[in-house]
This record gives structure tokens, C-alpha cells and sequence, in this order.
């Protein structure tokens, strides 16, 4: 995060409170039921008087970014937990998925030969969506875990609880993301050159590498032109990075919505971007209101039940100015439907003459149980429905604007497959995702690698 040209908002809950509160009215899927709304009240109240996590400023300057995406400029890579855990919050695992991420970032920029804007599912991704209330062991049925936001993981019925306390905490967890964040993007950690070495020894290790040995080359090829050239060493040691999460917990994400004093407008200064995801996006619902009424950049997650018309009914709630960068499509829709199902979405959202971001999300749509219990996903069913969104995008002449992918900078065993492979023998390994799986660092890069020799095949 690079905080050029960015101006202070100033905090005017009352105006905040009235403008941005207009969901109450609704109906809100997913919600926690608290046993004591008294306490909610007070957390809420506590968290208005808070100070902004991004700055209004910083939202704009990725609605630009995100604007050159949608318009086939530049290229988006959003990525990060499924769920952050306040007990991940350390230096170690937070570097380590930055690492991932802007390495998976420099292999992306040489192959498309555009800017890669890059996104952390990061600072804010404590709250999940789930399929059912309950969960069931040994024939004890306690409420489900929400995310760390809400309740406990542990499978006690006091765990279970929702308490309100929580979404301090998680307020708190994002602002000390926020500040490590801060530092290594714009402190030397995030040194081009040595975000490319770290790459180099990538390909030297994996049992895949010699696959990427080319595009590794080249890379430290035009690395060493530019220097040659007498590129400013300093323009590499900066990188701009901005964090995102999933808009679900209506009265965190209203508490922390706030008048930008430049223009008078809300936004909500708990992360740059957010999205309204899959079971939540009912257009008639409490999610698209909030969404409705905020200046950040948007994004929702379409599954493979959504209808163009429903797509066209998003731009209309969310995008009515039809502005370049404000929405974003993350579709979802699984290895097996996406090349059925994207084709007249896609088309008939630019037969609209609307500039939408397309993105593909290529985990959620993957999800299935091993025999073992374990929730994982193959490696090769994220990366065909990744070469399905291309594929379709070729066909259509659009634009394959990005990737979303859940993903850890740590060695975990959650997903199948990949160059090191992992079994589903190994998944209980080192399996230490509260929710969904998640690719490890190493089946990260292959991905990043694969989708560079996609992009450049385009
Ligand atoms: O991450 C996304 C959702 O929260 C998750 O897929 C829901 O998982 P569940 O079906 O186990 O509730
Ligand atoms: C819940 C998520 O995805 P979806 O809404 O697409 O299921 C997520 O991205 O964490």
C-alpha cells in the first residue's frame, strides 16, 4: 500500500449511522443470532467511535486500478485465508503469504505484460458464510463455526456462542495486518529482485520447476535489461497492495461506514474492496443494499445458478453509473459448469455496454469431502476451471480480468495434487484451515506459473 494522494476521511457517524444503515430494513442471510443485543449495541457504538482501517482515498485509487482491469489494461490477483484466524495474527504467517502472493504477483506481470493489481483476502477475512446452522459429532449437535469474528472453533457449546466482543477483535487483528502489511510492501521487503530469487528458488526446487525454467529466465533477462538501462532501483523496492475480505457481518461492516470529507459520500474503511458473496447476494436482500450505498470497489461471487438477468440486475443496483472498476464479477462456478454456464453471462453483460471486472474464483465451485472427512479440492479441478474462464474469455473476445484463490503461504496438506504432490493420504498432515482448503505455497506458484503460460497462449 502505497498511500500516494490519499486525504484523510473524517468520522460523521450520525450521517453514517442514517445513510448507511438503510439494510436494517431487510432481510440479512447469515447473520449471527447474539444472545445479548444489549452488548451488541455497545460494541457497535465502540466501534463507530474507531478510527478507519483504509483511507476513502485509497478505495478510490483501486476502483482506478480495478477500472484498468475491467477494461482489459491490467490484471488481478486477490488471494489469501478462507478464513484468518485472530491466533494467525504473527509476523511469520502473515510475511509468508505476502511472500506467495507477490511472487505469484512478478511471475503474472512478465507473462501479461500488464500491471498486476494485487489484492489480499487479508485484515478482514474473519467472517464465513456457512451451508447449514449446525454441525454434528459423536451425535452432539452444537451451532456451526462462523469465523473467528463470531464464535469459537473449538466444539464446546461455549465456544459456539456468538459474542459480540469478537468483532473488536477482529477489528483490531485487521488493523495489526494492516500495519505489518504496510511495512513490508512499502519497507524493501517487497524488492522486485528479491521477490524474483525467491521465484528462482521455486523452480529450483520443485519437482516441476524445469517446466517453468524458461519463464524464469526470461524474467531475470528483463530484470537485467532494465538495470542495464539505468531503470531507478528504488521504483522496485515499493509495491502497491490492498487488502479485501467478504462484506458479511452487516453491523461491523455499517459500524466502520464513514463519510469521506472530500466528497461526502460512505465508505467502508474496514478494507479497500469487499465482496457480497454467493449466499448472500439475494438482489432484494440486506448484502446489495450496503453494498449499494458504499464508494468501494465491489465485487460478488456468482455461482452457476446465476442468471444473466440477475447480472444485469447487479450492474443496475451497483454500478448504475456504470463506472470501470467499480464492480467486480468473481464467478465460481466449478470446473464441471463453468464453460456451460459463464459464456452468456459474459455476454450478455457487454451486450449491455457495462464495463465490468471478470474473475475467476476457481476453489469455491470445487469443494468435495475425502473419504477421510477432510474438505479438499484438486489441484487440477482449480486449475481446469481457471482454463475454462480463459477459454471462454478467447471465444468471446473479452477479457480474463484476474484470479480470487484461497490460498496460505504456509506448507499445509489441504488441497490435492500439484507439481510437489500431495495425497489424499497426506491431508492430515499439517490440514489447519478453520474452513475451506486452501493451496499451499508451493501449489500457489505452480498455479501462478500455469496461468502465465495461459495468458501468454491468449
Ligand atoms: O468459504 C466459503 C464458505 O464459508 C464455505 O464454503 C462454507 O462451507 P460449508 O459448506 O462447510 O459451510
Ligand atoms: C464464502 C466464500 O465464497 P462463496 O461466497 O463464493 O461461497 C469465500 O470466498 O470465502
Amino acid at each position: 500500500m502505497r498511500p500516494r494522494n490519499v486525504e484523510a476521511v473524517t468520522v460523521n457517524a450520525k450521517t453514517s449511522s442514517s445513510a448507511g444503515n438503510t439494510w436494517r430494513n431487510l432481510p440479512a442471510a447469515q447473520q449471527p443470532e447474539y444472545p445479548d443485543t444489549e452488548a451488541l449495541r455497545a460494541v457497535v457504538a465502540d466501534l463507530e467511535s474507531y478510527p478507519p482501517l483504509v483511507f476513502a482515498g485509497e478505495c478510490d485509487q483501486l476502483r482506478a486500478r480495478l477500472a484498468a482491469v475491467a477494461k482489459g489494461e491490467a490484471f488481478l490477483l486477490q488471494g489469501g485465508d478462507c478464513a484468518e484466524a485472530f491466533d494467525a495474527v504473527s509476523a511469520d504467517h502473515i510475511r509468508n503469504k505476502l511472500k506467495t502472493l507477490l511472487q505469484m504477483g512478478a511471475v503474472l506481470t512478465y507473462a501479461a505484460s500488464v500491471p498486476v493489481v494485487k489484492v489480499g483476502r487479508i485484515a478482514g477475512q474473519y467472517s464465513k458464510p456457512r451451508s447449514k446452522p449446525t454441525e454434528t459429532r459423536d451425535g452432539v449437535t452444537l451451532p456451526t463455526y462462523r469465523g473467528d469474528s463470531v464464535n469459537g472453533f473449538d466444539f464446546t457449546e461455549e465456544a459456539r456462542v456468538p459474542d459480540p466482543e469478537r468483532l473488536k477483535r477482529m477489528y483490531h487483528a485487521s488493523a495489526s495486518t494492516l500495519n505489518l502489511v504496510r511495512a513490508f510492501t512499502t519497507g524493501g521487503y517487497a524488492d522486485l529482485r528479491q521477490v524474483h530469487a525467491w521465484n528462482q528458488d521455486f523452480v529450483k526446487s520443485s519437482p516441476s520447476g524445469q517446466r517453468y525454467e524458461q519463464l524464469a529466465r526470461e524474467i531475470d533477462n528483463a530484470l537485467n535489461f532494465m538495470h542495464a538501462c539505468g531503470a531507478d532501483p528504488e521504483e522496485f523496492k515499493t509495491v502497491e497492495f490492498y487488502a479485501s475480505h467478504e462484506a458479511l457481518l452487516l453491523d461491523y461492516e455499517s459500524a466502520l461506514t464513514r463519510v469521506d470529507s472530500r466528497t461526502g459520500q460512505l465508505y467502508d474503511v474496514s478494507g479497500h474492496m469487499v465482496w457480497i458473496g454467493e449466499r448472500t447476494r439475494q438482489l432484494d436482500h440486506a448484502h446489495i443494499e450496503f453494498a449499494s450505498k458504499i464508494r468501494n470497489p465491489i465485487g460478488i461471487k456468482l455461482g452457476p445458478t446465476t442468471t444473466a438477468e440477475e447480472a444485469l440486475q447487479y450492474i443496475d443496483r451497483l454500478d448504475p453509473e456504470r463506472e470501470p472498476g467499480r464492480l467486480t464479477f468473481i464467478v465460481r462456478m466449478g470446473a464441471d459448469k463453468i464453460r456451460d454456464k459463464l459464456p452468456e453471462l459474459v455476454e450478455k453483460v457487454t451486450a449491455s455496454g457495462a464495463t465490468v471486472a471478470w474473475i475467476t474464483d476457481p476453489m469455491h465451485g470445487n469443494t468435495y469431502e475425502a473419504a477421510s472427512g477432510h474438505k479438499t479440492r484438486r489441484f487440477d479441478d482449480v486449475l481446469d476451471e481457471v482454463k475454462g474462464f480463459f477459454e471462454v474469455h478467447k471465444v468471446l473476445g473479452t477479457h480474463p480480468g484476474g484470479i480470487h484463490v484461497e490460498l496460505t503461504g504456509d506448507d499445509v496438506t489441504e488441497c490435492v495434487g500439484g507439481g510437489d504432490e500431495i495425497f489424499v493420504d497426506d491431508l492430515h498432515q499439517r490440514y489447519e484451515t478453520a474452513c475451506d482448503p486452501r493451496l499451499n505455497r508451493s501449489q500457489s506458484l505452480d498455479l501462478a506459473f500455469l496461468v502465465a503460460e495461459m495468458y501468454r497462449d491468449q
